[in-house]
C-alpha cells in the first residue's frame, strides 16, 4: 500500500518532486500532427500560437515502419522549437508494444524539458500509470529534469472504463483523461466503424400514434431522436477526473469535413465538463478555440449573477430566475476559465472586456 505521505515523494532519487496541484493551463485544442511527416512537422513552428497543445503523435495513424523517423522528427522539433505559450505533448505507443520503451528512453533524455505532458494510450489500469510513473522518475533523474512530466491517459478499453477512477488518481502526475471512442468501441464490440461521434442508428423513435378504432398506426410517419452514443462513458470520465482534480477531454472527431458535426460533439463535451478535445487537422483548431471558450453572453451573465448575489449566500430573483449559492458557483466556474483563457487570447480578451453589465 502507498501511503499518503509516500504519494508526493518522488519515485526516484534526484526525480523533482511531484506536483501537488495540476495546473490550469489551457488545452482547448490539442493538435495531434506525425512529426515523422515532413508537410506536418514544417507547419508546427507557425502553428505555435495559434493552438493551445501541439502533440506530436507516435502511436496509431503513425504506421509501423515509420515509428523510428516519427520519434527522431519529435526529438528534432522539441529541440528546434520555441513553443511560448503553447504547450507540447506527446502520445507514445501503447505500453504493450515493442517501441514504448524507446520512445520513453529516447524522449525524456533528449527534450523531456520541453515535454509537459505525455499522453498514454490504452490505459486498463493504476498499474498502467505506476509502471510509466516510476520509469519516468528515473529517467528524469537521471537526465536531470527539474519539472515533472504529467500523464494523461486515454480511456479505450473496457476495463479502462471500469477502472477509471482508480487511473485518474494512481499518480500526482496524472494531468486528465481524453475519450478514445475509436479504440473504446473495437473493444467493447460495438457495432460501428467511425472515429467517434454519433450515429443514425442509435435512435429513440416518437410513440405509434392512436388510432380513433383503438390500437396504433405503426406504420405512420414517426419523428426520430438521434442520440449520445458516447453519453455514459463522457459522464463517468468527467465524474472521476473532477472528483481527483484533473481535466476531462473529448478526443477525436474523424469525420474531418463534417464541422458542424464535430462542433455539437466538441459542444456536448465542454457543456459536460470536459475543457478540450482534440484537433486531428487544422480546420478542427478553430472549432475547438471557439466551443471550448465561453461565449460572451455566457460571461455577461454569469458576471451579472455574481455581482448580484453579493457575499454569493442567500437568493436573488434576476431576469425572472432565482438565483443562489449553487448558481454563483456555476457562474464562478464560466468566469474562471473565462479569465484563464483571457490572459494567453488577446483577441477572447477584447471581447470579455467589452463587456458591459446592464
Ligand atoms: C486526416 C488527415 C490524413 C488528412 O490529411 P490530408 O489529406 O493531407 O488533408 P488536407 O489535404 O486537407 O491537408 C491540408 C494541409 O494541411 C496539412 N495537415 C493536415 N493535417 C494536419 C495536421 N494534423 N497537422 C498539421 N498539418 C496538417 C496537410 O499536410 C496539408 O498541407 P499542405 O499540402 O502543405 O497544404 C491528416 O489530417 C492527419 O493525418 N491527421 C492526423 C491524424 C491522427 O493523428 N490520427 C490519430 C489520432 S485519432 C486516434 O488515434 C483514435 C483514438 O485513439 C481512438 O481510439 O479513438
Ligand atoms: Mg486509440
Amino acid at each position: 500500500m502507498r501511503t499518503a505521505k509516500d504519494f508526493f515523494a518522488p519515485l526516484a532519487v534526484g526525480a523533482p518532486a511531484p506536483v501537488r496541484e495540476i495546473p490550469a493551463r489551457p488545452s482547448r485544442a490539442i493538435h495531434f500532427f506525425d512529426p515523422g511527416n515532413p508537410k506536418m512537422a514544417a507547419k508546427v513552428p507557425e502553428m505555435v500560437g495559434t493552438v493551445d497543445v501541439l502533440l506530436g503523435n507516435l502511436e496509431d495513424a503513425v504506421k509501423a515502419e515509420n515509428k523510428e523517423i516519427s520519434r527522431e522528427g519529435l526529438v528534432k522539433i522539441g529541440q528546434e522549437t520555441d513553443f511560448g505559450p503553447t504547450q507540447f505533448w506527446t502520445r507514445i505507443n501503447s505500453l504493450d508494444s515493442p517501441w514504448v520503451l524507446d520512445d520513453l528512453t529516447t524522449l525524456v533524455p533528449a527534450i523531456g524539458h520541453k515535454l509537459d505532458v505525455i499522453m498514454v494510450p490504452k490505459v486498463q489500469g493504476a498499474e498502467d500509470i505506476h509502471y510509466v510513473d516510476r520509469l519516468l522518475a528515473q529517467l528524469e533523474a537521471k537526465a536531470g529534469i527539474t519539472k515533472p512530466i504529467l500523464i494523461h491517459a486515454i480511456l479505450e478499453t473496457a476495463r479502462g472504463v471500469a477502472n477509471v477512477e482508480e487511473i485518474c488518481g494512481a499518480s500526482p502526475r496524472m494531468q486528465g483523461i481524453s475519450l478514445g471512442p475509436a479504440d473504446l468501441a473495437a473493444d467493447r464490440r460495438m457495432k460501428t466503424t467511425r472515429v467517434g461521434g454519433g450515429h443514425p442508428g442509435y435512435l429513440v423513435r416518437q410513440d405509434a400514434a392512436p388510432l380513433a378504432e383503438g390500437g396504433y398506426d405503426f406504420t405512420g410517419q414517426r419523428a426520430i431522436f438521434q442520440q449520445d452514443l458516447w453519453h455514459y462513458t463522457m459522464a463517468r470520465m468527467v465524474d472521476a477526473c473532477a472528483m481527483h482534480g484533473i481535466y476531462a477531454y473529448y478526443g477525436p472527431f474523424g469525420d474531418i469535413k463534417d464541422t458542424v458535426a464535430c462542433e455539437d460533439q466538441f459542444r456536448n463535451a465542454f457543456l459536460m465538463g470536459c475543457v478540450g478535445a482534440w484537433s486531428l487537422h487544422p480546420v478542427q483548431i478553430k472549432i475547438a478555440n471557439q466551443v471550448f471558450s465561453p461565449s460572451v453572453e455566457d460571461v455577461k451573465h454569469a458576471r451579472r449573477v455574481i455581482a448580484a448575489m453579493g457575499d454569493g449566500t442567500g437568493a436573488v430573483m434576476l431576469d425572472g430566475k432565482m438565483e443562489d449559492d449553487a448558481s454563483v458557483k456555476q457562474c464562478k466556474v464560466m468566469v474562471d476559465l473565462a479569465e484563464e483563457l483571457a490572459a494567453i487570447d488577446p483577441e477572447l480578451k477584447a471581447r470579455y472586456d467589452a463587456i458591459v453589465l446592464d
